[in-house]
């Protein structure tokens, strides 16, 4: 499979699966119905790896707006149920971000091409690639006639971009079937912190989500009509959500770091050994000057406290041109990134609370309306598992190196709840590079990370080899 002729062919269903509009955030039937053909192909793909697959009808979504759409079906696969070996059940997702060629594309977005060594596509590092090179692995030993050392799980996804939709559910369903033999629990949806150096990761932090509504009346006004006699909803929102963080991106809610971790000097010493050249870091975002000028605070900031983003305005007067329009209603959006240990339903309350606060000394006519739409925790895995050892070693075989130990600023939702309901190691092992572009504009994934990530998935089952052999402490020495 790693020949000339395989890499072409691993390529190939890249291509395929890149092809599928698979866009779980634009709320429609014609992307769900995409969503819908690219688990059939999946579950395709997969039986024929010779899996047991189930592709599990999830019913249907009534979204806010009245609508109702069908959440398309998760798989759980199996290949191998020996029970000698241990179970390692890889999770992944097939959905996608949303991609327009007009957004700033140089290549239609649902159509993978290489260039330089590079594959640009949308989904190709967002979750497609990691998930064809965990496939390309397995499919690796098939060609091989080589007995594989573990028993393979999939679950597989298409909702992870809109919030993993009824996953949890699911997971808590299944947690005395499918998941009853599972030991290890991978995931591949991050990436590097570098170009070239492999890296695993033991933490992303949470999410909580807030709609602020903030409504005078249905229709919208004529400013030169009604502009001087009204609370305008527009000032009463860009005042609440002006008053959420300061200019150094201190949170301004009160109480909001009283649970975060303390350093300690330990913690602290880990963020001097990381390999990260901050100035090019700074080039490559594109940044002019990040709030944090050493590489210690800038880690630390991603990773281990919170931040608050400001992320839109549904309602709002934002297409070119001069309309003088009041808006009537208008609803802004804002997330707050978790860090171990804070406590979703306490920051849910302190936010609610400072908002309304904040509402009522503005004395204004219209109503508040502060909803959380989205809880995550945030994750933290233990370093000392055995299957991290396994990635390391695997890792080293592949790449040469050793891995870069890091956290992920950005929150995998459904981690916590693997390792809260599942109770087993869960182990972030990601293989796109840091400039993917993930979200954004011409993402891609290095034909080299694809390639050379199927080899390490490979190399990963290989290790567990000890554990056919010897006891498992052998894999520390
Ligand atoms: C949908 N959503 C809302 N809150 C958090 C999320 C997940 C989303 N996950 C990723 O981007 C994975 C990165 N590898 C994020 O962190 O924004
Ligand atoms: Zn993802
Ligand atoms: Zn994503």
């Amino acid at each position: 499979i790693f020949t000339k002729k395989g890499q072409m062919l691993i390529r190939k269903s890249l291509k395929e699966w890149v092809a599928i509009e698979s866009d779980s955030i634009q709320p429609l039937p014609h992307f769900r119905q995409e969503i819908f053909k690219m688990m059939d192909i999946a579950a395709d793909k997969l039986r024929h790896l010779g899996a047991a697959v189930d592709s599990i009808d999830m019913g249907h979504q009534e979204l806010p707006d009245g609508q109702n759409l069908p959440i398309p079906p998760i798989l759980l696969a199996e290949l191998g149920n020996d029970p000698k070996k241990p179970t390692v059940c890889f999770y992944g997702h097939l959905d996608v971000q949303p991609a327009k060629k007009e957004d700033g594309w140089h290549t239609d977005p649902f159509t993978l091409v290489e260039v330089d060594g590079k594959l640009y596509g949308r989904g190709a590092t967002d979750n497609k690639g990691p998930v064809l090179a965990w496939i390309n692995a397995v499919g690796a030993f098939q060609a091989l006639n080589q007995d594989i050392p573990v028993n393979i799980k999939f679950i597989i996804e298409g909702m992870e971009e809109a919030g993993s939709v009824s996953l949890d559910e699911l997971v808590k369903r299944e947690k005395d079937r499918f998941f009853s033999n599972v030991d290890y629990i991978v995931i591949s949806d991050n990436l590097w912190i570098s170009k070239k150096k492999p890296a695993l990761i033991y933490g992303t932090r949470g999410n909580i989500y807030f709609t602020v509504e903030v409504k005078c009346r249905d229709q919208d006004f004529h400013s030169g009509t009604f502009g001087g006699i009204l609370n305008e909803p527009m000032a009463d929102l860009v005042s609440l959500l002006g008053s959420l963080v300061d200019s150094s991106g201190h949170i301004l809610i009160p109480g909001i770091y009283d649970n975060v971790a303390p350093l300690s000097e330990e913690e602290k010493k880990m963020y001097e050994t990381i390999d990260l050249n901050l100035e090019e870091y700074q080039n490559n975002s594109q940044v002019e000057r990040f709030l944090f000028d050493t590489k210690e605070e800038i880690l630390m900031h991603l990773w281990r406290y919170p931040s608050l983003s400001i992320h839109g305005i549904e309602g709002a007067f934002h297409e070119p041109g001069a309309k003088t329009v009041i808006p009537a209603q208008v609803i802004g959006k804002f997330s707050i990134r978790l860090v171990p240990y804070m406590n979703i339903s306490v920051v849910e309350t302190q936010v609610k609370k400072y908002l309304e606060d904040i509402f009522s000394q503005r004395n204004s006519s219209n109503k508040l309306k502060v909803n959380m739409t989205l809880g995550v925790h945030p994750w933290i895995a233990n370093i000392h598992d055995i299957q991290y050892i396994a990635a390391r070693r695997a890792i080293k075989t592949v790449f040469g190196v050793d891995p870069d130990m890091i956290r992920d600023g950005s929150t995998i939702p459904i981690a916590k709840t693997f390792q809260d309901i599942i109770q087993k190691s869960v182990m972030m092992l990601p293989l796109g590079a840091v400039d993917d572009g993930e979200h954004s504009q011409n993402e891609k994934i290095n034909r080299y990370n694809y390639i050379e990530g199927s080899k390490l998935f490979a190399a990963f089952f290989l290790e567990f080899n000890a554990f056919l052999h010897h006891h498992p402490s052998i894999l520390l020495y």
